[in-house]
């Protein structure tokens, strides 16, 4: 209790100094209104010249605001309420605005947009999905382009062919509308380009995101990878997928269901070694194999037919289990899709490798300036702050909150339950009363679907199949007798109005058919109904065979439901009222949520040093093709690093072993050998012939600027080579490192040491591979027809 206060105090200490700012827009208001429409749309020159004259973001805030709140009236019809330039100062600030649902946060956003804009760096709100991110860019694009400012929207059908240059003028917009995945994606792809005409981005600057605690924290637990480049088709598939099926449980592997691991035994790994001849399945020699063994106990055991995937014409298609929908073309990474496939004896697709990967975390860390809204953040602050540094503003309501939330019903088993259910609606129903019964998953959607149709209740089901004819639908979800099945995932961020004579009836009625597996959830989903201070209820229903509670509530909660599971007992059909079972939903629930942060943090250790790594990587590329970076003295340094490093690794140099170096990193064509194989001889003897070559190729160019065009390309082209390589070492890394720990080793910094270690080879080999190019490279073409360098 006490903690709680603290925070409001806090909260309220933010909020009175957010107020005074409030004060001063609202003083700049009658001015702004008494401009004339080109008078007004004037000031966005205006506001950029004081920018200019040294004045800041904060210092014209007032003024701005006003501005963009006056043409926000002028153009969309809508003026900002004061609540909303409260939540409006917040994320100019750099805070997460908790706004609860139908606060109007679209229009909110607009104000922040439009100061940071300004700046001319650029200003980026971030929604859920693509459908919003259209309709937000379009229908407040109308009042950013009256004031002067272009707009852009990030996100594109997958057939559409979008070219750098299309893509640079978007990213290039003062604003723009687009989703976390389309921008971690174009992150990667930006960075996987070889020249400044494929690169598109600029520097971040300022972004807003939308359902901030759902993007930064729900979507953020994996990585987003971007996969291309077949790698060689291994041929362990098989053998270890018959190697785990003659593994037995709990004496040579163990199987925790709860944590959803699986993974050998000492024993376990003891047979491995005997069954494959080798001597440590631990030790680098027998990584791959490792791999693999790992991927065919995964494949095997946490991965089941027809609730994980299907096989379908001979493929394994696989299935998202929130919407229980095909993910049509989307693959497991890692080969673990290659594994599965072996299970099932279908034949092997071509296992793809990781190019680049980022997690959302440091995506959006790149941010100088990181803002969100939501309804649901304050219950994340701590999270939020750890891993984003943005602290949880909550705003005032524009009119008092007045939906009733009921305490949840509980019921012992799953059919008790969905009765239960269907008989309140029926309820309600007959009185008219809208209903928007929402569920965890699709399969549950369609229960009731199939229930509410047997009682001869029309109703619509949305599946999150089609967002924009759903939210369609939904937004008729107020309409007086309508009853509205939905994912909780569907007709997100739609707005619901009532319908005539349903106020007086109560409001929207949220029925919720389990808790979902955090509170935040559970809360955007009541406030569904509610919003703008209109009537409205909500009331969940829970039984204790709910995945929810089965996963996480423990084991008095089963020994109970295992005792009562039957149909004869007495009290069949009756709601469980006892204050422990409330008590149990809520631990279960926290247990959830727990285990989800600690994912994530797992998640956001594993990458650090991939986040390191990447970042000299990439800072390294850009100053290689934005030609920031001067090679003319480095490629020596270059040249020398690589045969010391040959040399001191050749001790005992031969004249077999030095003519395959030649042949393969220097010349095809060599007359003849040094007198001795001592190291200073055969280094000059090399230097010799780079010298030519690299002389030979100036002759060519005849121009030092195409020459040093020429080692750029050379040290770029090394460059990703390896470091694509490096992505995916890392990625299959992280699944021994995870394995090892089960064989109880401190998997994190067994992960750190080896990815430096791996760095380091990398950085060696980057260097030779730089060599390799400059040498064995052959060029075609003179200055009048441009010239082409061909790689070997
Ligand atoms: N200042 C305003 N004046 C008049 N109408 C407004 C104002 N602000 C918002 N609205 C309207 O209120 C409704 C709710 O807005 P919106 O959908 O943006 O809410 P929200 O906070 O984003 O809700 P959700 O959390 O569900 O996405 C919309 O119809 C919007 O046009």
């Amino acid at each position: 209790m006490a903690v709680k206060q603290k925070e409001t105090l806090l909260n309220r200490y933010k909020l009175r100094k957010i107020r005074r700012i409030l004060s001063k827009v609202n003083q700049r208001a009658d001015y702004y209104a008494a401009l004339s429409d080109q008078e007004l749309q004037q000031q966005t020159d205006v506001f950029r010249q004081r920018l200019d004259a040294g004045e800041t973001l904060d210092g014209i805030l007032p003024d701005a605001f006003a501005a963009i709140r006056e043409a926000d009236k002028r153009v969309l019809g809508k003026y900002p309420y004061d609540v909303q330039v409260i939540g409006a100062i917040a994320m100019h600030q750099g805070n997460i605005a908790e706004m609860k649902t139908g606060e109007g946060k679209t229009l909110t956003a607009t104000l922040p947009l439009y100061l940071n804009a300004l700046s001319g760096k650029g200003a980026i709100l971030v929604t859920t999905n693509e459908y919003l991110a259209r309709r937000d860019a379009q229908e407040m694009g109308r009042v950013y382009r009256w004031m002067g400012l272009t707009v852009g929207v990030g996100v594109f059908d997958e057939d559409e062919d979008i070219s750098a240059a299309e893509k640079r003028q978007i990213y290039g917009s003062d604003i723009m509308y687009s989703t976390s995945t389309a921008l971690g994606f174009d992150y990667l792809i930006d960075n996987l380009s070889g020249s400044q005409a494929d690169k598109f981005l600029r520097p971040f600057n300022y972004v807003i995101v939308d359902e901030a605690d759902a993007v930064l924290l729900d979507n953020a637990q994996t990585p987003l990878i971007i996969s291309g480049q077949p790698r060689v088709q291994s041929n362990l598939f098989h053998i270890c997928n018959q190697f785990v099926l003659t593994l037995q449980e709990e004496e040579e592997y163990k199987h925790d269901k709860d944590k959803k691991i699986v993974y050998l035994t000492g024993a376990g790994i003891a047979y491995a070694e005997e069954f494959f001849d080798i001597d440590d399945l631990y030790d680098n020699k027998s990584y791959e194999l490792n791999r693999h063994i790992n991927l065919a106990l995964r494949a095997q055991h946490l991965y089941q037919k027809d609730r994980d995937y299907v096989v379908d014409e001979d493929e394994v298609k696989l299935l998202d289990n929130r919407t229980g929908r095909l993910l049509e073309g989307t693959r497991l990474q890692s080969g673990i899709h290659q594994a599965i496939e072996t299970k099932e004896n279908v034949k092997l697709t071509k296992e793809s490798r990781a190019m680049g990967s980022v997690t959302y975390q440091s995506l959006f860390n790149m941010f100088p300036k990181l803002s969100g809204m939501t309804g649901t953040g304050k219950i994340a602050e701590d999270e939020l702050i750890a891993t984003y540094k943005v602290p949880v503003i909550v705003v005032p309501t524009n009119s008092p909150v007045q939906r009733i939330d009921y305490p949840d019903r509980i019921y012992t088993t799953l059919p008790e339950k969905l009765y239960a259910t269907i008989s309140y609606v029926k309820e309600l129903h007959a009185t008219g009363q809208p209903i928007l019964l929402v569920s965890g998953t699709v399969d549950i959607a369609e229960i009731y679907s199939r229930m509410l149709l047997q009682e001869g209740i029309a109703h619509n089901t949305l599946t999150a199949k089609n967002l924009a004819k759903e939210a369609l639908i939904i937004q008729e979800a107020g309409q007086l007798g309508a009853v509205t099945v939905a994912t909780s995932l569907a007709g997100r961020g739609t707005d619901i109005k009532l319908g005539e004579g349903v106020a007086e009836l109560g409001g929207l009625a949220v029925v919720g058919t389990e808790r979902m597996p955090n509170s935040r959830v559970d809360w955007q989903l009541r406030g569904r109904a509610g919003r703008q201070g209109d009537p409205g209820m909500s009331q969940f229903f829970v039984s204790l065979e709910d995945e929810l509670l089965v996963q996480h509530g423990g084991k008095r909660l089963n020994r109970y439901f295992e005792k009562n599971n039957h149909t004869e007992r007495a009290n069949y059909g009756y709601e469980l009222t006892s204050r422990r079972y409330h008590r149990a939903i809520s631990l279960a629930q926290q247990k959830s949520e727990d285990k989800a942060v600690s994912a994530r943090e797992n998640t956001i250790q594993f990458d650090e040093s991939l986040r390191v790594q990447r970042q000299k990587i990439y800072a390294l590329r850009d100053r290689l093709i934005y030609n920031e970076a001067d090679l003319s003295g480095k490629i020596k340094e270059i040249v020398t690093d690589s045969i010391s490093h040959y040399l001191a690794t050749h001790p005992n140099l031969t004249e077999r072993d030095l003519r395959r170096y030649l042949l393969d990193n220097y010349t095809y064509r060599f007359r003849f050998f040094p007198r001795s194989f001592d190291p200073k001889i055969v280094s000059d003897f090399i230097w010799t012939i780079v010298r030519e070559e690299l002389d030979k190729k100036a002759a060519i160019f005849q121009n030092e600027e195409k020459m040093a065009e020429f080692y750029r390309l050379s040290v770029l082209k090394a460059i990703d080579e390896c470091w694509i390589e490096q992505v995916d070492n890392l990625q299959q890394l992280k699944g021994i490192v995870t394995m090892r720990a089960l064989a109880q080793r401190d998997s994190l910094s067994e992960y750190y040491h080896d990815s430096l270690i791996s760095y380091d080879k990398m950085s060696q080999e980057v260097k030779d591979l730089a060599v390799r190019h400059m040498m064995l490279s052959t060029i075609e073409g003179d200055s009048q027809k441009g010239y082409s360098i061909y790689f070997v």
